[in-house]
């Protein structure tokens, strides 16, 4: 049951004054309401904006934050919600204040912007920030020993207790574990010691669990461009100013490496640095670079961390203590108290966008943090979007650019395989020329992997006799077999069925067949053409989390591994010295479908696939199947001319004002009914804004017309650059009274058009 908020106040407009004294605070909750309410706060606790505290919230104790009384939004994004005055006698009280670090006025306008550029609830985006459990957060302090001065008279002095007086000594207070392991005695030796008033019990400050990292640890050596463009960085955060550097570099060519200098740069001025990783969970080999520069492991932020970690992270980000934090997209959020860097590796991956809850792109979001904190943001990619290209163009970013791989390595040669010429036998899907080239580069013992983006065995199952296809009952999509489970399974919702024996619809026995492949398919395949290959298979199915992948990098790093099969999984930033071939499957997917960015972002994940051949000194090769070699997307790959190709795409752009040229945002309107969905997206159609520069696009069914059993339909605006798209969506939702059963998200920037 809903809660009855207390009757809101949101100060659009007031004095810059501390929220001091007995009087009236706006205090910000992590919930969707419009803006913060007001509390009483009592003389005593001296509240300011900032201050985590407890309030009551209907019935209920809710931890919210006290919010500051006025907005410092630009004129574009600020939109007043009318203020609604509670008579002070009507005000409930504060009911305490929190232990916590109160969180800085950088950060509270940082979820204030977001929120507003978002058009989300300043209270879900504060949720990202108080994501953890308020609840006992300051963790009990542990207890430890002390030796007095001078030991009791009638001590008994074993030669084990002698070792931990000696041991004691130097006066320093230790817990017991600590003791029993240093002295190398038993916990009951260290118990009789303090019974006998040997040892005395003390309070142990809690233990910052993060290790500093030392920037003079093991710097590497830099010469020509790789040294002019970590000069460059280090300067940019010297400078303490705001600043966007974009890094580009072919893969290998040592970009982690350089703006590892970057985090060096910031952690001798006594600052932090965040690095937001795509996937973060997958970031073996990255810990291990970090910590072969550094010395130390950085404090790691994402969702399959521990509570623990979670709490003890927070806290580190807070009091300073946690110095790197290296996290997905959610760690933008934290409470650094004292950031002085952002760093945005493969800045171009389209994982960076949140799709639910708030939707927000966490690249735009880091360049924002920094911009209003007054610190360097670098962005760093091989391939890198459009939109970050044209602010390197327009000037508004730096662009740094490493041309060549480290340590004279090559980059891999590129082989379009025509797969009209050389088609496979009928029922595969490998052509006997890729067959041959992994037959040969396992013959010379190095590693070959195959990439095919799609999990399971087979896109599509179909009935032979009658031709229906098995469907998802809850959304607009086949079911995707996964032949080593058994099932079926959608790959947009939880749905999971047996595999039928026959037919649902006409009853036949053994007609169901799977078309087309997944990469369990592959596997088949390969296993058949390569009876002794050590294979092993690497997508989110067979690697259960962060262990097993880092596991499973580890043996082909041991070259206990020759063929590897993978989804995009592989794609991600390994370096595997061994591994001299790569062979993309079907290259062709994902240029189907009507997407803005098919192309983009086609190439962006082909090019970093092909990237992980021959990095060490056996060159490398790429084999590329198709059967449209002529797209340009084929032969940009082809000649590795990424620049050009994105000059094509840029000026494909431009006239449409196609994002980066123009501004998109989407609006997704979803029921339980396709009249209800109708219904509503009509009236949003009816009432679209329209002027010069200004267009509104549907509605029109989404291409996931039905997505967990919601029917939807999408609209989008788009304008000039030149306009603000918040003022007129804000108008634009006012206009239209939407009954409870509809929903209406709102996409700014959108990257999926699904
Ligand atoms: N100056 C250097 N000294 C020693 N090793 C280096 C240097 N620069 C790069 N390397 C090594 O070269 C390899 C490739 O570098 P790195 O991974 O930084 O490249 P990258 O551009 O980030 O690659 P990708 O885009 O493919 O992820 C790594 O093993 C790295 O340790
Ligand atoms: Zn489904």
């Amino acid at each position: 049951m809903a809660v009855a908020p207390p009757p809101s106040s949101t100060h659009a407009s007031g004095a810059d004054q501390p929220t001091t004294g007995g009087l009236r605070v706006p205090v910000l909750l992590p919930m969707p309401f419009t803006g913060p309410f007001d509390y009483k706060a009592p003389a005593s606790m001296a509240l300011k904006p900032g201050d985590i505290v407890s309030v009551p919230l209907g019935n209920r104790r809710q931890t919210g934050v006290v919010w500051d009384t006025h907005t410092t939004l630009p004129a574009d994004l600020a939109h007043p919600t009318p203020a609604k005055t509670v008579a002070d006698n009507r005000l409930r009280a504060v009911a305490e204040r929190l232990e916590l670090p109160p969180l800085n006025a950088e950060l509270r306008r940082f979820v204030d912007w977001v929120a507003a550029y978002t058009l989300s609830p300043p209270g879900m985006v504060l949720a990202m920030t108080l994501r953890l459990h308020m609840k006992g957060a300051t963790p009990a302090p542990a207890m430890g020993w002390i030796a007095p001065p001078t030991p009791p008279e009638e001590l008994r002095l074993t030669p084990a207790r002698q070792k931990v007086l000696a041991l004691m000594a130097d006066g320093s207070p230790r817990t017991t574990t600590d003791i029993a392991s240093a002295a190398e005695v038993s916990a009951g030796v260290v118990k009789g010691l303090a019974d006998a008033g040997a040892l005395r019990p003390v309070l142990l400050e809690p233990a910052s669990p993060f290790a500093q990292p030392d920037p003079l640890h093991h710097p590497p050596v830099l010469e020509g461009a790789q040294k002019e463009a970590a000069t460059a960085l280090r300067h940019s955060v010297q400078d303490k100013k705001f600043s966007v550097t974009l890094l580009e570099g072919v893969t290998g060519s040592g970009k982690t490496e350089i703006y590892l200098e970057a985090i060096a740069a910031c952690l001798e001025q006594g600052q932090q640095a965040l690095v937001l990783l795509p996937e973060i969970a997958l970031s073996a080999q990255w810990m291990d670079r970090f910590t072969r520069r550094f010395g130390v492991r950085p404090a790691v932020w994402h969702s399959e961390i521990g509570q623990k970690a979670r709490r003890q992270t927070w806290l580190g980000t807070a009091d300073g203590s946690a110095t790197v934090v290296v996290g997905a997209r959610s760690a933008l959020f934290l409470p650094f108290c004292n950031l002085g860097l952002i760093i945005v590796d493969e800045e171009h991956e389209s994982l960076f966008k949140q799709e639910e809850g708030v939707i927000y792109n966490a690249r735009d979001m880091a360049v924002v943090r920094a911009r209003l904190a007054g610190f360097a943001a670098v962005v760093v990619s091989a391939t890198p979007s459009l939109e970050t290209l044209a602010n390197a163009h327009a000037g508004r970013y730096q662009r740094l650019v490493l041309p060549t791989r480290h340590g004279g390595a090559s980059l891999p040669q590129t082989h379009l395989l025509d797969m009209r010429e050389a088609p496979p036998e009928r029922g595969l899907f490998l052509s006997p020329r890729l067959v041959e080239d992994i037959a040969a580069t396992l013959g010379r013992e190095e590693q070959a992997m195959l990439f095919l983006n799609r999990r399971g065995y087979a896109p599509l199952t179909l009935c032979r006799t009658c031709g229906h296809r098995m469907e998802c009952p809850h959304c607009t999509a086949w079911l995707v077999e996964h032949r080593n489970r058994q099932v079926l399974s959608c790959h947009y919702c939880d749905h999971t069925e047996p595999m039928p024996p026959v037919c649902p619809n006409c009853k036949t026995e053994h007609s169901l067949t799977a078309i087309g492949p997944g990469i369990e398919r592959i596997t088949e395949e390969a296993r058949q053409s390569f009876p002794d290959a050590r294979i092993l298979v690497m997508s989110s199915d067979t690697l259960g989390g962060p262990a097993a992948t880092a596991e499973a990098v580890a043996k082909i790093a041991r070259r206990e591994v020759d063929l590897i099969i993978g989804t995009q999984i592989v794609a991600k930033g390994w370096h595997f010295p061994h591994l001299t071939l790569v062979g993309i499957v079907d290259a062709d997917l994902g240029l189907g479908g009507a997407d803005l960015r098919a192309g983009e972002r086609t190439i962006q994940l082909l090019h970093q696939v092909a990237g992980r051949a021959g990095r060490a000194s056996a060159p490398g090769r790429v084999v590329l199947q198709s059967y449209t070699p002529e797209h340009p997307v084929m032969q940009a790959l082809l000649s590795g001319d990424f620049d050009q190709f994105m000059e094509q795409e840029a000026e494909q752009r431009r006239p449409g004002f196609w994002p980066p040229y123009g501004r998109l945002a989407a609006l997704i309107i979803s029921a339980d009914t396709p009249q209800a969905a109708d219904d509503a997206a009509a009236r949003f159609g009816r009432t679209a804004p329209y002027g010069e520069g200004i267009q509104v696009l549907g509605p029109a069914p989404a291409p996931l017309a039905i997505l967990r059993g919601r029917h939807r339909r999408r609209l989008l605006l788009r304008t000039w650059r030149s306009i603000a798209v918040q003022p007129i969506l804000h108008r634009w939702l006012g206009l239209v009274p939407l009954d409870r059963h509809v929903r209406v998200e709102v996409d700014i920037d959108p990257v999926s058009f699904l």
